[in-house]
């Protein structure tokens, strides 16, 4: 028996046969004989890489050597194997098939005699033909005539999925993903839930190519996510050519590995997507430390034994944070690192609180945006900007901003900061980076925190800012609520919402809806820093454009704290 298995190493096929007419015959011969499954691996070229003998009904198949290159490629062989009575494929195959991107994989069914029934072959399919499923199994052929030109047919498969992955490749040469959400929650929740990592992914760049849902009852420790689920996860990753998966839910490190180990895709959670995003934010000093420092407390308990751990763990978007290099470093050398961040912090923070007082003698009211992701803080403030031109405009065509200054001597001028949005279920270990990337809010006079009217959840949104506000110790900071796309709700929904919340209403895509907002804060910045101050009054009452509002925006660009700069001649005063 030994010998004969060992014979079958040395056949060859023919390229174009999924399996030569003899190989087949002999395969069910001794599978007969020996009353087990038998299969052989056989390379593009023919030859047979790989016996395995199963038991009667079924066949396990280990670890293969890693694949070729790309992902989205199959793994160069076939997998053609003997079912006895005749028994067709199996969904274990057709997991197999999935699992190993084998090239196909065929069954040699073997009738009660002990001969080569037929042949039935399975194959994956591309997205662009995809159905429910993502394979495709064959008619049977008779094995003694082979219908199919094998290596045409698998030549011009591959050539498929390449045309699929480079037409999405071109589409954005950014990061493309799969999210995945595991989850025992109602459904609704579960979508909305992963309608908002779809917005972080998009926040960090990359694109999303598809979601996925497994709703269950129990989790499964190891994979977090059922074996068919994972199936159709590969299959689409390879049809969409993503080498990323983002899972909604939080991962340990032995799911990620054995996640990673069954798919060969990158994996990060919803936690690691977060710190990514932190890490292209943070933009200053105190802010880079900090997001560094999560970033490494988040990898510690993640180093495992196996030593490519790092570079799985790698698997982040690009190469942010601590670098390729930085991450050979071993766990001890990554605490010193932390040890050594958080020194430098406690320098930065002292030399922040020095700057925050140098500031302070400026007495420059600051206002920062604050508010749920996508709420639209950054197109506020860029219509802000664009108003600024139009004010501008006005300004030039009916006063001499020289002069007006002259007249008001102490004429108002504020600070307008973004800030990134806020998240919900912010986990807490990662609150000191988020707050770093917010420390301009501690510098804050007054808060604008921009509500996004038209998100049915708005007002989850507005206790989810609220809730991280009040961490950060900056609840009791006046604030003033600004309702925007207004444009996008009913004026029933607006009416409600209004009468049941002092806020502002306004569309920050359309500047012309700004100004009632412009009004309550300027009144609100005035009644903060000038009553007071008796000499600003009689300078102010001695204007000869009492009842003009002007807004003169200068903003000195620098992206994300963008900072806009407004100066205005009250008019009730
Ligand atoms: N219809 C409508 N869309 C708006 C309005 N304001 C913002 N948007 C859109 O909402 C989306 C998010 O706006 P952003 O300004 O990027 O939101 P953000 O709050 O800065 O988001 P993060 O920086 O990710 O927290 C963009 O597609 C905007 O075009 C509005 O008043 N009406
Ligand atoms: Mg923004």
């Amino acid at each position: 028996m030994r010998k004969r298995l060992e014979n079958l190493t040395r056949r060859r096929s023919l390229p174009r046969d999924v399996v030569s007419p003899d190989l087949a015959r002999d395969l069910a011969r001794l599978s007969f004989d020996s009353g087990r499954q038998i299969g052989v691996m056989i390379g593009r070229d023919g030859a047979v890489e790989m016996v395995l003998v199963g038991d009667s009904r079924s066949l396990y198949i280990p670890d293969l050597p890693k694949s070729r290159a790309g992902r989205w490629r199959l793994r160069g062989l076939r997998f053609v194997h003997t079912h006895l009575r005749e028994e067709p494929l199996t969904q274990d195959d057709l997991m197999d098939l999935v699992f190993l991107r084998l090239d196909c994989i065929a069954v040699i069914r073997v009738d009660l005699h002990g001969g080569a029934k037929d042949l039935e072959v399975a194959h994956i399919l591309p997205a662009s033909r995809q159905t429910q499923v993502a394979w495709r199994i064959l008619p049977p052929t008779p094995c003694a005539e082979p219908t199919l030109h094998f290596l045409e047919f698998v030549q011009s498969l591959e050539e498929e999925l390449e045309r699929e992955r480079r037409s999405v490749a071109a589409e954005k040469a950014k990061d493309r993903a799969i999210l995945v959400s595991v989850t025992t929650e109602e459904r609704e929740v579960a979508e909305a839930s992963l309608a908002e990592l779809k917005e972080l992914a998009c926040s960090a760049g990359i694109s999303v190519a598809d979601s996925i849902v497994q709703r269950q009852r129990q989790a499964n420790p190891k994979y977090l996510i059922g074996k068919g689920k994972l199936s159709e996860i590969i299959v689409r990753a390879l049809q969409c050519g993503v080498d990323l998966l983002i899972f909604d839910q939080d991962l340990n490190p032995s799911q990620i590995r054995s996640i990673t180990d069954t798919t060969e895709l990158r994996v990060i959670d919803r936690t690691q997507l977060i710190l990514d995003i932190f890490a292209q934010r943070a933009h200053s000093r105190e802010g880079k430390l900090q997001v560094e420092i999560a970033q490494l407390k988040y990898l510690l308990p993640r180093l495992g034994v196996k030593d490519d751990a790092l570079s799985r763990l790698r698997g982040g978007i690009g190469v942010r944070g601590p670098g390729e290099t930085k991450l050979e470093i071993n766990r001890r050398r990554i605490k010193d690192r932390i040890a050594h961040l958080e020194k430098q912090l406690q320098q930065v923070r002292k030399n922040r609180s020095q700057r925050r007082a140098k500031r302070l003698r400026q007495t420059l009211p600051i206002l920062s945006i604050v508010g749920y992701t996508n709420a639209g803080k950054s197109t506020l403030l860029n219509t802000l900007t664009h108003s600024r031109v139009w004010a501008e405009d006005q300004l030039f065509a009916t006063l001499d901003p020289t002069t007006r200054r002259l007249r008001f001597p102490r004429d108002m001028e504020v600070i307008v900061t973004d800030t990134v949005g806020f998240i919900r279920n912010l986990p807490q270990n990662l609150l000191d980076a988020f707050a770093a990337t917010l420390e301009e809010l501690n510098d804050a006079d007054l808060l604008l925190h921009v509500v996004d009217l038209s998100n049915p959840h708005y007002e989850d949104h507005m206790a989810s800012v609220a809730e991280i506000l009040e961490k950060l110790g900056l609840d009791r900071k006046p604030t003033v609520l600004v309702f925007n796309k207004m444009d996008k709700v009913d004026s029933d929904t607006l009416a409600r919402a209004l009468q049941r919340y002092e806020a502002v209403a306004v569309s920050a895509i359309d500047r012309t809806t700004l100004w009632p907002l412009l009004e309550v804060l300027q009144n609100k910045v005035e009644n903060f820093f000038l009553p007071e101050d008796a000499e600003a009054s009689e300078h102010l009452t001695v204007s000869e454009s009492p009842s003009e509002t002007v807004t003169v925006m200068d903003v000195k660009a620098n992206r994300l704290s963008t900072r806009l700069r407004v100066s205005w001649a009250g008019k009730d005063l």
